[in-house]
C-alpha cells in the first residue's frame, strides 16, 4: 500500500513556501551570474540523453528542499513498490508493471506470488514470429497476397502510443508496409482510412485492453463488414484480424481466432501499454529488433530511475521542477516542444499519459486535496509553434514552463535545415531566459534609425521580461533506444508527481461518466420522437438534431 502523506503538510513544503519568496524575486540572469558552474550543477547525462535544467528558477537550496519533499513523501519506497509488483493501483486493486514488460534483465517480477516474466517473454516471442511473417510476406491475405497495410483500431492508450512511436520512428519503417490508425467513432475516420485500402492486403489489429470500448468495437465491426463485403467467407477473417487484448472471452465472441490473439494483463495501464501486445503495429512496422531496442531504452531509464539518487535522477528532477512551478509559482500548464518533426505526436501522447494519470482531486486518503495537482499538457513541434503560440510564452501574463527536446543528428540531413532548426532550439531557451531589457530594446530601435518619438512609443512593446523557465533535452539522435528512454522518463516523471500529490495515478474514473451518459442517450437517438427528461439545454439540442438529421 502506498503511503498517504498530504504534501502541503510536509516540512519540506513549508520550507519551499518561504524559499519561494526569495527565489521568485530573482531573475534567471542573476542566478547564472551568481554561479558560473550552473550548467554542471543542474544537468544530467544518461547515455545519449542530456537533460539541462539549469534554466530553471532554482538554486542549490531549492533542489535540496525539493529532494527533501520527495524523501518525506517516501518516493523511494513507492518506486520500489511499483517495480516489485505491489498493488499500488489500489482503487482497481492492481499492480502497475509496465516496467516488467521491458525488463530486459529478465529478473523475476512477482504478482500475487507468480513470476510474470515467462508470460511476458512468451508474448514477445509470439510478436516476434508474427511481425517477421508479416514483414517477410509469409503471412498472406485471403487471395494469397502479402500484407501491405496494417490498420490499428483502438482508442486512448490503445492508439496514442502506437501512433506516436510509429510516427517518431518513421525512418525505421518498412518500405511497402503502411500503418494506419483508426480511433474515432466518427465514421469519417474509418471511411477515410479504408478509402485507399485493398481488403486482400489489409490486416486489422483490434487493440483494446477491455475489448468492450464502444468506439473500438464499432470500428472493428465496420472493418469486419468491409472485409466480408469482398472476402465473403467468414473463414477469411482469421487472415485479416488479430486482437490485442486482455479479454479472451470478448475476443472470441467477436470472432477472432484465439490463436490470433496477443494477450496482456490487467497490471498494464492503458496509457502505459505500448510496451505490451498493444505495440504489435510498432513491431511490424519498424521490425522486432528495433522494437526490442525501444524496450531496452525504456529499461535503461527504468534502471536509472530506480537506482539513482534524487538529485541526479532525470524523472525525479523533472517531476520536482513541475511541482515547483505548479504548486508554488501557480503555473497551470506545461508545454512539450520537440524540435523534431517525427515527434509531432509526442505532446499529444503525454496529454493522455499525464492528464489521465494525475488529473485527480481526491487524495489517496479519500479526502479532497486542497492544492493543485496535474497540469495541463500541450505542445507542438518547433519551429511551427514559434509562429503560432510562442508569443504568449514570451510576453503573455501566464507562466508556461517548457520542455524543449531536440536531436543533434537528423534522420534527414538535407542542406542546412538541421542547423537552422537547432539554432532556433538554442535561441528560444536563451531568449526565454534572458528576455530583453528596455535599454536593449531602446538601443536596437535607435540603431534601426527610429525617431525619438518612435523609440519612446515602441520600447515598452519590445521589452521581454525573460525569466521564463525551460528544460532542454538534447539527444544524440532519435533512435528506437533513445525514444524508449525518453518515453519512460516522462512516464516516471508522472509517477513522481502522483506520489507527491498523494493521488492514485493509475486509475481513470473521470473517463467513466461521459461513457455512461452517452450510453443512456444512444437509445434515445434511435427514433424521431421528441424527448424530454434531461435539462432544457440537452433536450433542446437532441430535439434539434432529430429535426435536422
Ligand atoms: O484499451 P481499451 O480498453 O479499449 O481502452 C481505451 C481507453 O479507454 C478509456 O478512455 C480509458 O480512459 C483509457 O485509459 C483507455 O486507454
Amino acid at each position: 500500500m502506498l503511503p498517504s502523506i498530504p504534501f502541503d503538510q510536509t516540512a519540506a513544503h513549508k520550507k519551499l513556501k518561504s524559499h519561494y519568496k526569495t527565489i521568485s524575486k530573482k531573475h534567471l540572469r542573476e542566478l547564472f551570474a551568481e554561479d558560473p558552474k550552473r550548467f554542471n550543477k543542474f544537468s544530467i547525462r544518461l547515455g545519449d540523453i542530456l537533460l539541462d535544467y539549469s534554466k530553471n528558477r532554482i538554486n542549490g537550496r531549492t533542489r535540496v528542499y525539493l529532494s527533501q519533499l520527495a524523501e518525506e513523501c517516501q518516493l523511494g519506497d513507492a518506486i520500489e513498490q511499483m517495480f516489485t509488483g505491489q498493488k499500488i493501483n489500489a482503487t482497481e486493486d492492481r499492480a502497475v508493471l509496465h516496467t516488467a514488460l521491458r525488463n530486459r534483465s529478465n529478473e523475476p517480477v512477482f504478482v500475487d506470488g507468480q513470476d510474470v516474466m515467462p508470460e511476458i517473454n512468451a508474448v514477445l516471442e509470439k510478436m516476434k514470429e508474427f511481425s517477421s511473417k508479416v514483414r517477410s510476406g509469409e503471412w498472406k491475405g485471403y487471395t494469397g497476397k502479402r500484407i501491405t497495410d496494417i490498420v490499428n483500431i483502438g482508442i486512448g492508450g490503445s492508439d496514442l502510443g502506437p501512433v506516436m512511436v510509429t510516427e517518431a520512428l518513421k525512418s525505421y519503417g518498412k518500405k511497402g508496409l503502411q500503418v494506419h490508425f483508426v480511433s474515432n467513432v466518427d465514421g469519417t475516420h474509418i471511411a477515410e482510412a479504408l478509402k485507399s485500402l485493398n481488403p486482400e492486403t489489409t490486416l486489422f489489429m483490434i487493440a483494446s485492453k477491455t475489448f468492450t470500448t464502444q468506439e473500438t468495437m464499432a470500428n472493428a465491426h465496420t472493418a469486419r463488414q468491409w472485409l466480408l463485403d469482398s472476402a465473403e467467407d467468414p473463414e477469411h477473417i482469421k487472415k485479416h484480424f488479430v486482437a490485442l487484448s486482455t479479454n479472451e472471452e470478448q475476443v472470441k465472441e467477436f470472432g477472432i481466432d484465439p490463436v490470433n490473439m496477443f494477450v496482456f494483463w490487467d497490471w498494464v495501464g492503458g496509457r502505459y501499454s505500448l510496451w505490451s501486445a498493444i505495440g504489435l503495429s510498432i513491431a511490424c512496422y519498424i521490425g522486432f529488433q528495433n522494437y526490442e531496442q525501444l524496450l531496452a531504452g525504456a529499461h535503461d531509464m527504468d534502471n536509472h530511475f530506480r537506482h539513482t539518487k534524487f538529485e541526479r535522477n532525470m524523472p525525479v528532477m523533472l517531476g520536482l521542477l513541475g511541482i515547483w512551478y505548479n504548486n508554488f509559482f501557480g503555473a497551470s500548464t506545461e508545454a512539450i516542444l520537440p524540435y523534431d518533426q517525427y515527434l509531432h505526436r509526442f505532446a499529444a501522447y503525454f496529454q493522455q499519459g499525464d492528464m489521465e494519470s494525475n488529473g485527480k482531486s481526491t487524495g489517496r486518503d479519500g479526502q479532497p486535496v486542497n492544492y493543485e495537482t496535474g497540469p495541463i499538457i500541450w505542445g507542438e513541434p518547433g519551429t511551427n509553434g514559434q509562429h503560432a503560440f510562442y508569443q504568449l510564452i514570451h510576453q503573455g501574463t501566464k507562466l508556461v514552463p517548457c520542455d524543449f527536446i531536440a536531436p543533434a543528428i537528423s534522420h534527414n540531413p538535407i542542406g542546412d535545415h538541421h542547423k537552422m532548426l537547432l539554432s532556433n532550439f538554442f535561441a528560444q531557451t536563451e531568449a526565454l531566459m534572458n528576455g530583453k531589457t528596455a535599454e536593449e530594446a531602446r538601443s536596437e530601435l535607435e540603431a534601426a534609425g527610429k525617431s525619438k518619438e518612435q523609440v519612446d512609443f515602441l520600447t515598452p512593446f519590445k521589452v521581454f521580461e525573460g525569466n521564463r523557465p525551460t528544460n532542454s533535452i538534447l539527444v544524440k539522435k532519435i533512435t528506437p533506444r533513445v525514444l524508449g528512454s525518453l518515453i519512460a522518463m516522462y512516464e516516471h516523471k508522472i509517477f513522481v508527481q502522483g506520489i507527491i500529490w498523494n493521488v492514485f495515478s493509475f486509475d481513470q474514473w473521470g473517463v467513466e461518466l461521459g461513457k455512461q451518459l452517452a450510453n443512456k442517450i444512444y437509445p434515445e437517438l434511435q427514433n424521431d420522437w421528441p424527448i424530454e427528461g434531461h435539462d432544457s439545454s440537452t433536450d433542446a439540442l437532441i430535439n434539434q438534431y432529430k429535426k435536422w438529421r
